[in-house]
């Protein structure tokens, strides 16, 4: 069973060779009718549908990367695969699965999260951990980064003062996945991230929102500050399952954006 064709249709232009600076990238995530994808505590909130997570397991098979936050990686403990979609048909290769990638600026990851673990056990690649630093001394930043290393991870560091981290981090970031060789890459959030990666429209080719049909009431809210996308266009709304999905790409500069 291949991935969906309206999904393989939008990640088309991916099949072009990416810019130098960046892979192409693609950030999606679920949320709720008032726009949390999260609760207000720190563990995962089931959101998508079943046919919606399909969807987004096999949105997964279509990027080289996959990339969460350190708090989503903590608070979630994810796994990042595609386990919910169907075994590939007798004598097919397996489902291509991305790296998992954690913007983990000062390592606190635990080295017995799932990630790890999948590794360790066959069953998962080996994650990445993209921190910042090193920090000048700090012993307790060294050991968790050899604590890390120890369970399999590859630990890459951005070189970044703190007074270039918000601001630079992002395409920094991307140029760093870019020059290891990652050509596709899929943000999931949290809500930081996502900001992050809105925060100019040239990080992103393509955003996919899975909107379920529920209310979260207080949670975390990826959209707050994040204008009004009108660097953006929508290219594809769709019921999947119970959920909608939204498809949009970066509007041409020369577009009238009313
Ligand atoms: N429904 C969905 O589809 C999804 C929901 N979620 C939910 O999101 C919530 C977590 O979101 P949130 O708390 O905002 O945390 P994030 O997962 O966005 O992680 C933010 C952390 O990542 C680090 N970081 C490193 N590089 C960057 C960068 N370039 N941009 C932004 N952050 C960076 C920051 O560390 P530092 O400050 O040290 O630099 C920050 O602490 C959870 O509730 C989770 O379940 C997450 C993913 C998808
Ligand atoms: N698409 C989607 N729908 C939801 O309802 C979600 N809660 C998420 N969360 C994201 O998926 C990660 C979990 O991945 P695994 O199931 O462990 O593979 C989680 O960390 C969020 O990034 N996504």
């Amino acid at each position: 069973m291949p991935p969906p064709p309206f999904l393989t249709a939008l990640l088309e232009p991916y099949a072009a060779p990416p810019p130098p600076t960046r892979p192409h990238v693609t950030l999606t995530f679920a949320q709720s009718l008032d726009g949390k994808i999260g609760g207000l505590h720190s563990t995962p909130l089931p959101l998508s549908g079943a046919e919606s997570m399909q969807m987004t397991h096999w949105l997964r098979t279509l990027h080289e990367g996959i990339l969460v936050g350190g708090a989503t990686a903590r608070g979630d403990d994810p796994q990042l695969n595609t386990r919910h979609l169907p075994p590939p048909a007798r004598d097919a290769p397996p489902h291509p699965a991305p790296r998992p990638i954690v913007l983990d600026s000062t390592l606190l990851l635990s080295p017995s999260c799932k990630l790890l673990r999948n590794f360790n056990a066959g069953t998962g690649r080996r994650p990445w951990i993209v921190g910042v630093g090193p920090p000048q001394c700090d012993a307790e930043w060294e050991k968790r980064r050899t604590a890390l290393e120890g369970a399999g991870a590859r630990v890459l560091l951005l070189d970044l003062s703190d007074t270039e981290r918000e601001a630079t981090r992002t395409p920094a970031l991307l140029a760093l996945l870019r020059a290891q060789g990652v050509r596709t890459l899929m943000v999931e959030g949290g809500a930081r991230v996502i900001r992050s990666f809105l925060s100019a429209p040239c990080n992103v080719d393509t955003i996919l929102i899975t909107t379920a049909p529920v209310l979260v009431g207080p949670g975390v809210d990826w959209a707050d500050g994040v204008g009004k996308l009108d660097a953006w266009r929508v290219v594809e709304t769709r019921l999947v399952g119970r959920d909608s999905v939204v498809a949009l790409v970066a509007r041409p500069e020369e577009e009238d954006a009313t």
